[in-house]
């Protein structure tokens, strides 16, 4: 089995012919998560940290070879403590002033150092952290400005290949490539205005190529410079300018030859087309180029011809989602490629469109799942196999022809099943006209709203969710066990229901929520009460740090279930899915109580969602579904009702010229969800986990009454856009960042608010979180909190002086 047709000239040692682009990390069992986690509560050692590091790189290797990853280099590096982006970050010593000194004394960054700059101390905030591309991935963002340091402070990822090394295999060490690095970095607090970290790039890449070095020494043939930056229209970096780096950065990469002292390498370009950067990385010294041809379109027949002499890795097998590859259309592609291989002097190989870290580790752990839905699915796992086989397809075509049958059947099945289209679900988005998407105007609302609710100035609330104690997750352990009935688990979650209102009560909130007690996770609860999905039981994947979510199978047509729930197994709340624990909530207090939904935008973002349709479709059914949700609550008496949507960004296209589009049609199934409330009705919505500047115009569109954004971690970045953007309804910028366990001061709550104030009209602010608090523990959380409302009375009584 041999790819390399027409081998190309430049390469010592040959690419593999088949590889993925990463693998998941966090282990089978979620084992780093907990190792991790145990050493951080203090429980283990840095010792066992490191061996439990060890044995789950170790058994990533030997995986995927058993999978077929046999060939030299054909595993790439897969572990990281945390985050791909600190790694290297750390990797080059590139941190920021504001931690002092965090090296030691023989000039490394240690494990504390490390996990200090993903999770802050008592004096600091912890690195910023965005999401990664389109992805639900979150990295954490570099600093950078004139003053930054680069030296080689850590060796990770030399002493990582040279432990597989000396378990018999040579891996291909991953590092996130220098353009990308600094185009996804920030300008440090010091820097002056304006200033563009990419302008370090000239004295980060000597260090970057003394670590190629130090790989080289160890082994490595081959390393894997990540530039995802490339396939993206990033803020404040031109094509140009990002063609000029290119160039500028790989030229001093490949200065040396390969075998005397450098490494091969593939310049990975996942998520997307190369676009007009093909070029500029076609003319690069770089061995191998990887291009995804999966959510990316084939290069033309002139940009394919600029590849000659490397090796082209074809990135048909999506990374990305879980869906069984269509092996005769990427067969088609890759004949198409190896045509123009021939032509113009290029290998070929095949390889997974991006990491597949972003999927769970394998459909077989999840034998619970319809055998008919299995068979339509390909996680991490089967995507090495379908890889592999796509690569024997190059070599003989003919050595696969049943496994591309196959899977050509299944797919055909799969549009054929029940479920996958009903009648009902398409008559109802059909008929959806204009008048659907609006609401009456805000001034009309605000008013109606101002005399249900009549609440103070910089009103106090939560994003929904309360600490999910151990408590509240065993009793759902126990009801899915069988231990427990639905009555027991029904009489627990209202203990906690009422714990939750009691304290905010006590601590003196304006507009109250239930705590989300019932809620493993804000989607998958949806997902396991409506029509057209699916969950799995292993499919964990991360999210950030040791963070894993279980995103949900979206495989059907969606609305409410028929039928009464579960629980509350009375037949009045048929099909409702959040009204009896919200009704209760509010039944124990006179404050007003949320009702919490998450948004169409977010379940699509947050689960795998079928791509045998557009997304636009699927988010308007989904939308529907809320919207009789919503009516639900508001009969029940419900005044505030929230609908999340912390995905809205996530899913931006990452070129500008498909963002209108996308931009229009989430809006859309947003103002669907909520547009039949009652104008009396306060519609809130919620977004975090990114900078929302770029896309203030589109989270106006959504004509929520209130938005909370996330705002603590960037230091209330956002209040500038929404003050610039003229943002006229409410708002709540987040003034406690949830994601550390750190208690923010009263003082420190009063200054953000103060420049929240300064940015925009108070009549129009409201107090709250970051996000939810459901990952936090309860000692913090209440002192947070006391804090934030403390700070929110002493603003107030600011604003009565003024
Ligand atoms: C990631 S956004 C989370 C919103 C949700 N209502 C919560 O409070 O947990
Ligand atoms: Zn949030």
């Amino acid at each position: 089995m041999n790819a390399q047709h027409t081998p190309a000239q430049n390469q010592p040692v040959p690419f593999p012919s088949a590889t993925v682009l990463g693998y998941p990390r966090i282990g089978r069992r979620r084992e780093l998560k907990k190792a991790v986690e145990a050493f951080w509560s203090g429980s283990s050692s840095e010792a066992a940290l490191l061996a439990a590091a060890e044995s789950i790189q170790l058994a990533t290797v030997r995986r995927l070879a058993e999978l077929g990853l046999t060939a030299p280099s054909a595993i790439p590096g897969t572990f990281s403590f945390y985050d791909q982006v600190l790694d290297t970050l750390v990797a080059l010593g590139g941190i920021p002033a504001r931690f002092g000194n965090l090296h030691d004394a023989g000039g490394r960054l240690g494990l504390d150092a490390y996990f200090t700059l993903a999770r802050g101390n008592a004096e600091q905030q912890p690195l910023e952290m965005t999401k990664w591309f389109d992805t639900n991935y979150h990295y954490l963002v570099p600093e950078i400005g004139p003053e930054t340091r680069f030296s080689l402070s850590s060796e990770r990822v030399v002493e990582e290949f040279s432990l597989a090394k000396a378990n018999g295999t040579v891996t291909r060490p991953y590092l996130v490539g220098p353009v990308t690095l600094l185009a996804l970095s920030k300008a440090s607090d010091g820097a002056p205005a304006g200033f563009a970290p990419l302008s370090r790039l000239d004295d980060l890449l000597p260090v970057y190529s003394e670590l190629l070095g130090k790989l080289a020494a160890a082994g490595a043939a081959w390393v894997q410079l990540d530039e995802p930056a490339l396939v993206a229209d990033l803020d404040g970096l031109s094509p140009h300018e990002a063609s000029t780096a290119v160039e500028r950065a790989y030229a001093a990469l490949t200065a040396t030859p390969v075998g005397e002292g450098r490494p091969a390498i593939l310049l990975s370009a996942p998520y997307g087309s190369l676009g007009e950067q093909t070029a500029a990385v076609a003319a690069t010294g770089v061995e191998a180029v990887a291009i995804d041809v999966f959510k990316g379109a084939l290069p033309s027949a002139a940009e394919l011809a600029l590849f000659s002499g490397k090796t082209l890795v074809a990135g048909v097998v999506d990374g990305h989602n879980i869906w069984r590859n269509d092996l005769a259309a990427s067969a088609q592609k890759l004949d198409a490629l190896r045509t123009a291989g021939a032509e113009h002097g290029f290998a070929v190989a095949v390889a997974t469109s991006t990491s597949t870290f972003h999927v769970p580790h394998d459909v077989d752990e999840e034998q619970q799942l319809d055998a008919g839905l299995r068979s339509w699915l390909a996680f991490a796992d089967q995507k090495v196999g379908e890889v592999a086989t796509l690569a024997a397809y190059l070599a003989d075509p003919a050595s696969v022809q049943d496994e591309i049958d196959e899977a050509t059947r299944v797919i055909a099945s799969r549009a054929q099943a029940p479920g996958v289209r009903r009648p009902e679900v398409r008559q109802r988005t059909g008929a959806l006209t204009d008048a659907d998407f609006s609401r009456s105007d805000f001034a009309a609302r605000a008013a109606a709203q101002e005399e249900v609710l009549a609440l103070p100035p910089l009103p106090t609330t939560t994003i929904g969710s309360f600490p999910q104690t151990s408590e509240v997750r065993g009793a759902r352990a126990r009801l899915t066990k069988g231990a427990i009935d639905a009555a027991e688990y029904e009489a627990l979650m209202k203990d906690e229901i009422k714990r939750v209102v009691d304290l905010q009560e006590e601590l003196g909130f304006d507009v109250l929520v239930h705590g989300e007690p019932e809620r493993n996770d804000m989607v998958q609860y949806f997902a396991e009460n409506l029509d057209g999905f699916d969950v799995t039981v292993h499919g964990w994947v991360q999210s950030y740090g040791s963070r894993c979510t279980r995103p949900s199978i979206l495989w059907g047509d969606v609305s409410r279930q028929a039928g009464p729930s579960i629980l509350w197994g009375d037949a009045s709340s048929a099909a409702a899915i959040t009204v009896p624990w919200t009704t209760y909530a509010q039944s124990l207090t006179d404050k007003p109580v949320k009702g919490m939904l998450t948004g169409p935008v977010t379940i699509l973002a947050w689960s795998f969602v079928r791509d045998d349709q557009p997304l636009a479709e699927t988010a308007n059914q989904v939308a529907l579904a809320l919207r009789d949700e919503i009516a639900d609550l508001e009969a029940a008496g419900i005044k505030v009702i929230q609908v999340d949507e912390p995905a809205l960004r996530e899913l931006l296209p990452l070129r500008r010229a498909d963002q209108a589009d996308y931009l229009d049609w989430s809006v859309k199934s947003f103002r669907l969800a909520t547009a039949g409330a009652a104008d009396s009705t306060q519609v809130h919505t919620h977004l975090c986990y990114s900078e929302f500047g770029a896309i203030i115009d589109a989270i106006d569109a959504l004509d929520a009454d209130v938005t909370s954004i996330e705002a603590a971690r960037s230091r209330m970045e956002v209040v500038n856009d929404l003050e610039a953007h003229g943002f006229g309804r409410g708002v709540g910028p987040g003034v406690y960042d949830i994601h550390s366990p750190r208690v923010p001061s009263q003082e420190e709550i009063e200054d953000l608010l103060a420049t929240a104030v300064a940015h925009v009209p108070a009549r129009q602010l409201w107090v709250n979180p970051d996000c939810g608090l459901k990952t936090r523990g309860y000692a913090e959380t209440e002192a947070s909190l006391r804090n934030l409302v403390r700070a929110t009375r002493a603003a107030r009584a600011a604003l009565v002086a003024v």
